[in-house]
């Protein structure tokens, strides 16, 4: 019998979820439940479907069986208009930040709030622009270009691209992917304020196991196509099971 208490908290819901390319089987039974406010991170290693589960997440891949509900609805039984009301509520993360070169930071950030936006006055837009740049630490380069930007500021502003719209859930693919140790760290930080000031719940995609530890509320172990194990950073990784043990030690001997 599920607790209602437990069941109302959750803002992603997925339970025995299947998908496979023909004989690629990728998932194969994914339970995973991320609860409002929380930080989950998804770890595996690269090529165990974690890029499939956010696709499946976000409605631009379908499972074959099992159930996804993210806010209260089943992904895969929504129409397009219903998929883009609901993913005007998740906040897209991507591995490469994906911004446009031509615009400045400025037009950047105000691009995805004047297209969902409707009747917002200059003033609506230069104050949004400004908070959102302010919480991600970076106002001053409003006006420059993202070839002028180091690759941190830039993961930086596709953060604040997204966090622009207000999203309740936030999906992170590896967010510290090609980033020297240090900006590593303040991204990590980053991750965490946004859960504090924007009060989002986040699934945070990675390998990088000092960014699990960092951000993860709880940690999710996905191996084999399946959660193996999932709990704090200590919980999973206090184990004697060799698969997450290896894991382990091939991250920090690198
Ligand atoms: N549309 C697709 N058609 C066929 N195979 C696919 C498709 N999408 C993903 N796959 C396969 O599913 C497997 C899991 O891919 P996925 O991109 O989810 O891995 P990942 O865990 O995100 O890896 P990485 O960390 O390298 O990004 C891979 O073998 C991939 O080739």
């Amino acid at each position: 019998m599920e607790d209602s208490t437990t069941l109302d908290k959750a803002v992603i819901e997925i339970k025995d979820l299947y998908k496979s390319f023909g004989d690629l089987h990728v998932l194969c039974g994914v339970d995973l439940q991320l609860n409002k406010g929380e930080n989950v991170v998804v770890l595996g290693r690269s090529g165990t479907g974690k890029s499939v589960l956010i696709k499946i997440i976000a409605g631009l891949l379908k499972q074959d069986r099992g159930s996804c509900i993210v806010l209260g609805e089943e992904v895969s039984t929504l129409n397009e208009k219903e998929l883009r009301n609901l993913r005007l509520k998740i906040g897209f993360s991507f591995q490469n930040s994906a911004l446009y070169d031509s615009m400045t930071v400025r037009e950047n950030l105000e691009f995805p709030l004047v297209r969902n936006v409707a009747n917002l006055t200059r003033a609506d837009i230069n104050e949004q622009v400004e908070s959102v740049l302010d919480a991600v630490g970076l106002l001053q380069t409003i006006n420059q270009v993202p070839s002028e930007l180091s690759g941190g500021q830039r993961k930086r502003i596709g953060i604040a691209r997204t966090l622009i719209l207000k999203p309740e859930i936030m999906l992170y693919d590896e967010p510290t992917a090609g980033l020297d140790p240090i900006t590593c760290l303040e991204i990590n930080e980053l991750i965490n304020e946004v859960k504090e000031k924007y009060h989002t719940s986040s699934i945070i995609i990675t390998h990088d196991l000092t960014c699990a530890r960092a951000t993860g509320d709880r940690i999710a172990m996905l191996l084999d196509g399946k959660f193996l194990k999932q709990g704090t950073f200590e919980e999973v990784f206090d184990t004697d099971e060799e698969r997450i043990k290896s894991f382990y030690d091939y991250n920090f001997i690198q």
